[in-house]
């Protein structure tokens, strides 16, 4: 942690996407990036931090209108964060006074734009459906994984494992979420999406977050178990899909995979001297 920032504290804005909660740390103005690992893990402490599913930094960019790097709550980084981008992308619209935004991640550069409802929908780029992609640990069928339950595997830009359920909403996410997030089969851990058919257009999911546990709802994951299901044959390519924390629509466009979801400011916040200080 910079000295200033250790004196001054650091100040950030908590949001949420159909429930899916984030703190958001604005480093435009600083320039150069302040989270670290131990930051990330210490703030996402729910008792002895300020709790967060993900930890979204904005930073500069040239060739965009800004730059978004995405932590989970055990302090490991993310490639893609779907809801982050939409509740971050609605905040710089909201400064910038526009509509619409362009954005780089780690996936690439990304565009998203606000409805007239409110929403934000994004595009999160083409899925990745090759094993090295995902990634998977050796060559093999991403649309029926050898394992129990006929998964397939997606990558959103992180990597997605989508089971097809009889009721996702009886699933014991707790129990069979931490072994398939560190199966073998995923050298670099995943999501895991457990999902039910309600119709052609519409799904209900759980989710299991890599590197922070059950979520209200994972922006990627409804990306990617969306995909799963028009793979299978089990929907179209658009898709509403009903979560714990609400609803996302998906559109499976020839440009990419389109999100569209509620965003939420919660509060505004300064983290003590104290707190920035330790982890110096
Ligand atoms: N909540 C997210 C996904 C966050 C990252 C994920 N846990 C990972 O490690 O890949 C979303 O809305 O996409």
């Amino acid at each position: 942690m910079e000295k200033d920032l250790a004196a001054e504290g650091l100040r950030f804005l908590k949001m949420h996407g159909a429930g899916n909660d984030f703190v958001v740390i604005d480093s435009r103005q600083r320039g150069s990036a302040v989270v670290t690992p131990a930051l990330a893990k210490a703030l996402g402490d729910r008792n002895r931090g300020v709790g967060f599913d993900q930890l979204a930094e904005i930073r500069p960019a040239e060739a965009a209108d800004f730059t978004l790097d995405f932590w989970n709550s055990d302090g490991s980084r993310a490639g893609a964060c779907g809801n982050a981008t939409r509740c971050v992308s609605d905040y710089v619209m909201r400064d910038l006074g526009k509509t619409s935004v362009t954005l780089l991640t780690a996936r690439g550069r990304l565009a998203a734009e606000r409805l007239e409802d409110d929403r934000v929908n994004v595009n999160m780029g083409p899925p990745q459906l090759d094993w090295q992609s995902v990634p998977l640990a050796r060559e093999m069928d991403v649309q029926h994984l050898p394992l129990p339950g006929d998964p397939v595997a997606v990558g959103m830009g992180n990597p997605h494992c989508v089971f097809f359920v009889a009721d996702a909403g009886a699933e014991d996410i707790a129990g069979r979420g931490p072994g398939i997030e560190h199966d073998p089969l995923f050298p670099q851990r995943t999501n895991v999406e457990f999902a039910s058919v309600i119709g052609p257009d519409h799904l209900r999911m759980r989710v299991w977050e890599r590197g922070t546990g059950i979520t209200l709802a994972c922006g990627s994951g409804a990306c990617a178990t969306a995909v799963a299901a028009h793979l299978r044959g089990l929907t179209g390519r658009q898709v509403r899909l009903e979560l714990d924390g609400g609803q996302l629509d998906i559109d499976w466009r020839e440009d990419g995979v389109w999100m569209a979801g509620p965003v939420a400011y919660v509060f505004e916040g300064l983290l003590s001297p104290a707190f920035t200080g330790a982890l110096s």
